[in-house]
């Protein structure tokens, strides 16, 4: 049986006095977009820098596509794409430059134009690709790095707000890209504070509160526990 895309036990990790991860535990499957959702200061980032190995834990174990971030983390960064909320692009580059940039560590030749091409097509900036990144709007840029994460075919795409900035239209596009994106061995583990999003693209969800994760399952599973209409419901009445 293929390894699971993530599997998070126990997780704990405190900064200073702040016990932000407070024993966490979920699963992503393989070809399931799972998205982790929680009120601000939960523990979404501090979980998705985890896994990204960006960040070391103090207790738990953590794999991602089969590999532990302890003792593989470079098996780690071969396995997984990780967009920030935050990030930005390289300034004093074109997109497609951008694009070519990241490609470059990944595949060589006719693989890396390929991949390239795959980007562009993701990022749907038309023309535009070619202008400088300086000059793009945060949508613009949101969507070239979607792009980027998404065209190397990452095992896992771990998206932290991916629609974060981006208007109706642009998110509506990108949301597509997404849901069309795991396979047998492609997953997303997305974070969104968006709970019309979340219930749309994830298989499953996990809602995390004060480091933990309270309940976990599809989104009509959690909506049927909490006898709730929407996941908008089922998350106020868990974090209340
Ligand atoms: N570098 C840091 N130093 C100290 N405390 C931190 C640091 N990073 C995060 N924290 C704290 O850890 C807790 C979890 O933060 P984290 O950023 O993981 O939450 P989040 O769920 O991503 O929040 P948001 O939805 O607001 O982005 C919060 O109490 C936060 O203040």
């Amino acid at each position: 049986m293929a390894a699971q895309a993530v599997q998070v036990e126990n997780l704990r990790k405190r900064y200073g006095d702040v016990q932000a991860l407070d024993g966490l535990s979920f699963e992503v499957r393989p070809n399931e977009i799972f998205g982790l959702v929680g009120p601000n200061g939960a523990g979404k980032t501090t979980t998705l820098r985890t896994l990204a190995t960006l960040l070391n834990k103090d207790d738990g174990t953590v794999t991602v596509a089969g590999h532990d971030v302890d003792s593989d983390p470079d098996a780690v960064r071969r396995a997984i794409r990780y967009l920030p909320e935050d990030a930005g692009a390289y300034e004093s580059m074109s997109g497609r430059q951008f694009l070519t940039f990241v490609a470059d560590f990944y595949a060589q030749g006719e693989r890396a134009e390929a991949m390239v091409d795959r980007g562009v097509e993701i990022a749907d900036l038309g023309d535009r690709i070619d202008d400088d990144t300086q000059a793009y709007s945060k949508g613009m840029t949101r969507k070239l790095l979607i792009g980027s994460a998404l065209m190397t075919d990452p095992n896992l795409a771990i998206l932290d707000e991916p629609t974060s900035g981006l208007d109706v239209q642009n998110s509506k596009a990108v949301r597509e890209v997404v849901k069309g994106f795991p396979d047998d061995e492609r997953s997303i583990l997305l974070s969104s504070h968006d709970m019309l999003e979340v219930e749309y693209l994830c298989d499953r969800v996990g809602l995390l509160n004060d480091g933990a994760i309270v309940t976990s399952g599809s989104p009509e599973e959690l909506m049927a526990e909490y006898d709730a209409e929407n996941l908008e419901d089922v998350f106020l009445e868990v974090v209340a």
